[in-house]
């Protein structure tokens, strides 16, 4: 695994490849030993997955408060989608960047989101998947957000964004008091 970093410190991105063959491919998604600097002593808790039908549709975007801060590591397995990572820590010297990279079932680019950064993302293709690995258990009741469209975030979005949740709609926007996510 090929690993990039990004302008916002601990954001990367990975590069992996399938071996192809007369049957198909076979591909090798996560690897602790290629990873352990990127993870430094953290482990894959929980894996998940999710599609979204419309294209143009945005999750996020979201995080997790501690004690359940965690790192996460994003991949495309079908369609193409437009990730974000936006950094919330306090201290950082990115405070309130973000960074964008198109992941997709072709480029098998895989993102790394840390701790007190939000991730969010816009479906380019209807129907897209994507694979988490987690660092942390899901704990809604430490879940954080900020608006995918907050004007002070200013986040480049290639599609109409459609499709958001309820939740998204309504997390609270960036004021002058905000001070970012403490770890
Ligand atoms: C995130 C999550 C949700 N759920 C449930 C809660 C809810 O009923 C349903 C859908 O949850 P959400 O609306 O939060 O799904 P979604 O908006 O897709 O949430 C995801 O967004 C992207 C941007 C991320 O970075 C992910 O970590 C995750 O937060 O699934 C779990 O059971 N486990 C989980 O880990």
């Amino acid at each position: 695994m090929k690993l990039t970093c990004t302008p916002i410190d601990g954001v990367m991105v990975a590069e992996t490849s399938r071996v192809i063959d007369h049957r198909g491919a076979f591909a090798r998604l996560f690897c602790e030993q290629a990873l352990s600097e990127v993870l430094g002593g953290r482990h894959i808790v929980q894996i998940n997955h999710s599609r979204t039908s419309q294209a143009g549709a945005v999750r996020g975007m979201h995080y997790q408060h501690a004690p359940q801060a965690e790192m996460k590591l994003v991949r495309c397995l079908k369609g193409r989608v437009w990730d974000v990572a936006v950094d919330l820590r306090k201290n950082s010297a990115t405070f309130l960047r973000w960074h964008a990279v198109e992941l997709s079932e072709q480029n098998e680019l895989m993102m790394v989101i840390p701790e007190g950064c939000a991730h969010g993302f816009q479906v380019l293709e209807a129907e897209s998947e994507l694979l988490y690995l987690h660092t942390a258990l899901y704990s809604p009741e430490l879940e954080g957000g900020v608006r995918h469209d907050d004007p002070v975030l200013n986040i480049d979005w290639p599609l109409e964004m459609m499709d958001i949740s309820t939740r998204d709609k309504t997390h609270t926007l960036i004021n002058e008091d905000y001070c970012g996510v403490e770890l």
